[in-house]
């Protein structure tokens, strides 16, 4: 089974354009798991431009189903993970002035440093997750650094996509079996939507979790957010 994980950073982008609290932060994380989603993540940058480092405190206290913190660990994410101790953490080698997350890790060159970092965060219960491209050689490096799992960066399987789903897969269906040979759990987000989710969901084996965010909100403008979490989980059954 798949499970589908929301990502509301896009709520707190609209609450922000105008200050106030509407929409609300948490209000939408308890409808979205009403609605069906089975996490809710949040991927909080420095500057705080979405979801703020206080809305991750207030989420904890509310989120039941599974709980994904994403972002870059610098010392104040980590201190952020450390204290809120999410069911998951996903490392992404953003850099602060990205507009979204566009790389995954190159797992060889930080081996060291992510091995510290998900020693630590493993310690502590919190599972782990990096986020890498589709290439065997990070996966390969994934299984060096103790992650629990992967999150695949499907950006290029979803420009892909439109004009050849088998080639914008390849990849990805690689990668997949190489994290299976190590038994490296799988995870996969960015830019997936309601056209290229379900091939993604029934071609990679062993996908275990989907975190989408942007396309969902957008969906939601038209269909409402409990038909959109419907939806989606549909092309996940
Ligand atoms: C890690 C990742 O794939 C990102 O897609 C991210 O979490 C989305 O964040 P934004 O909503 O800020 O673009
Ligand atoms: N990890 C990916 C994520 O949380 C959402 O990405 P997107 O759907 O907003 O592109």
């Amino acid at each position: 089974m798949t499970k589908l994980s929301v990502n509301i950073n896009k709520i707190a982008t609209l609450r922000n354009a105008r200050g106030g609290d509407r929409p609300n932060v948490v209000q939408v994380a308890k409808d979205c798991e009403r609605f069906g989603a089975e996490g809710i993540t949040v991927h909080p940058r420095p500057d705080e431009r979405h979801i703020r480092y206080r809305d991750v405190y207030d989420l904890k206290e509310v989120v039941t189903t599974e709980f994904n913190i994403e972002g870059n660990p610098t010392p104040d994410f980590l201190k952020l993970v450390k204290d809120v101790r999410p069911a998951q953490a996903t490392l992404v080698p953003d850099a602060p002035d990205a507009i979204t997350s566009n790389a995954g890790w190159d797992t060889l060159t930080h081996k060291d440093f992510l091995t510290d970092v998900i020693g630590e965060l493993k310690e502590l219960g919190i599972r782990t997750s990096i986020f890498v491209d589709p290439d065997v050689r990070m996966i390969e490096g994934a299984s060096l650094v103790g992650t629990d799992r992967v999150e695949l960066y499907t950006e290029a399987y979803a420009k892909g996509y439109p004009t050849s789903p088998e080639e914008a897969i390849r990849s990805y269906l690689v990668a997949a079996r190489r994290a299976q040979d190590f038994g490296i759990g799988l995870n996969a987000g960015h830019d997936l939507d309601l056209d290229n989710l379900k091939y993604l969901k029934d071609t990679l084996p062993g996908l275990l979790e989907v975190s989408i965010g942007h396309a969902l909100i957008c969906d939601a403008l038209y269909f409402g957010l409990e038909n959109t979490i419907q939806l989606y989980l549909r092309q996940l059954k």
